[in-house]
């Protein structure tokens, strides 16, 4: 399995800790928080993105991205929206220049 592949799997694992209401979860309690509560959370991730580009600590920026992309897909599912929504989006815009 390529790494990224893991994105999808870890959408999975996102669902189940929403559908079966998990106690303990973090991602359930980001669920019940709402989209206020995880929208502000992906806010502060990317910032911390871009704090760590701007220090150029390339392990800081996979740490700071890892926080984001897991943020932004609980966000997404929590929108009825999936990683292949996204994935779409790209595609479209990348065949639309002609290029694809
Ligand atoms: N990938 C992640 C992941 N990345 C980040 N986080 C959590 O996101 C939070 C980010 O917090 P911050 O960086 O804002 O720091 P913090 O001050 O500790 O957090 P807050 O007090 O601000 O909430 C931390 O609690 C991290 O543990 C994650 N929590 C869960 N996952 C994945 O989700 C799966 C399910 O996790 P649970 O829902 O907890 O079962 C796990 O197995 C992982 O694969």
């Amino acid at each position: 399995m390529d790494d990224c592949d893991f994105l999808k799997v870890l959408e999975g694992v996102i669902d189940d800790r929403i559908k079966t209401k998990r106690q303990g979860s973090y991602t359930y309690s980001l669920y019940v928080g709402g989209v206020s509560l995880i929208s502000k959370k992906v806010g502060e991730e990317a910032v911390e993105v871009a704090v760590a580009a701007m220090a150029k600590d390339k392990d800081w920026v996979v740490r700071e991205s890892a926080d984001l992309m897991y943020h932004l897909l609980v966000l997404l599912r929590v929108m009825g929206l999936s990683l292949s929504d996204i994935c779409r989006e790209l595609r479209r815009r990348h065949e639309g220049e002609g290029s694809g």
